[in-house]
């Protein structure tokens, strides 16, 4: 079976190959903006996993000649003083996030899809999305400083991250930490079960 992961973060693919896993990298190229932008009601759970299915669904045109795939799309956002936000992209918005974060907490929302796909067709889906408190410590200036310099929170959902240089940052969370850092394998597991793959089987699986 063939293990096709929707996403062009490292930060992914490393936790399942880690685990055992060897996908084989679509990158979606999903414009998440767009999806949001018709999810104007949303919950923040409905966004991620809004994101994460149409990750997965646009690289499913591709597996027409592959007998049998599991898809796997993801979406990370966190949710802190009200507001759902991804990546901040520009140093300035870094450091205002970080200044607002010290000291505080936020709830790390991963949406996962799960599609099974039999030549290109969808058979079955999984889909939902898991959530991880995250307890922030409290940084000095010069700290968020040096650590937006290095221009790792730029490029990660929050700002931050918890298996990099942002881990010195976080005091501790609630929840799943391969959720947090990108796929929950738990629940990975699970929406796999409910589609009918073992993960277990995947684990002697080749590309
Ligand atoms: N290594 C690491 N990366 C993290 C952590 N928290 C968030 N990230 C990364 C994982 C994802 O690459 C990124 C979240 O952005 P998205 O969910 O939109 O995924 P991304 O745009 O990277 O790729 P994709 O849309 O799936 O092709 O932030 C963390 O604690 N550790």
């Amino acid at each position: 079976m063939r293990f096709v992961l929707a996403s062009q973060s490292p930060a992914r693919l490393g936790v399942l190959k880690a685990a055992g896993i060897e996908p084989v990298v679509r990158v979606s190229g999903v414009d998440e903006d767009a999806v949001i932008a018709g999810l104007p009601n949303a919950s923040p759970e409905q966004v991620v996993t809004a994101l994460a299915e149409a990750k997965a669904r646009t690289v499913v045109g591709d597996l027409e000649r592959v007998e049998d795939a599991v898809v796997v799309g993801c979406d990370s956002m966190l949710r802190f003083d009200g507001q759902l936000v991804g990546k901040p992209g520009t140093p300035e918005v870094a450091k205002a996030r970080w200044l607002k974060m010290a000291g505080g907490e936020g709830t790390l929302l991963t949406g996962h899809a799960v599609l099974r796909v039999r030549h290109g067709v969808i058979a079955d889906s999984a889909i939902a999305a898991e959530k991880t408190v995250v307890r922030f410590a409290s940084p000095t200036v010069a700290e968020i400083d040096a650590y937006i310099a290095t221009g790792e929170p730029l490029q990660v959902a929050g700002a931050f991250t918890l298996d990099s240089l942002g881990g010195w940052f976080v005091d501790g969370i609630d929840g799943d930490p391969s959720s947090v850092i990108g796929i929950s394998l738990p629940l990975t597991r699970r929406l796999l079960s409910a589609i009918g793959v073992s993960v277990t089987d995947l684990w002697r699986s080749t590309k």
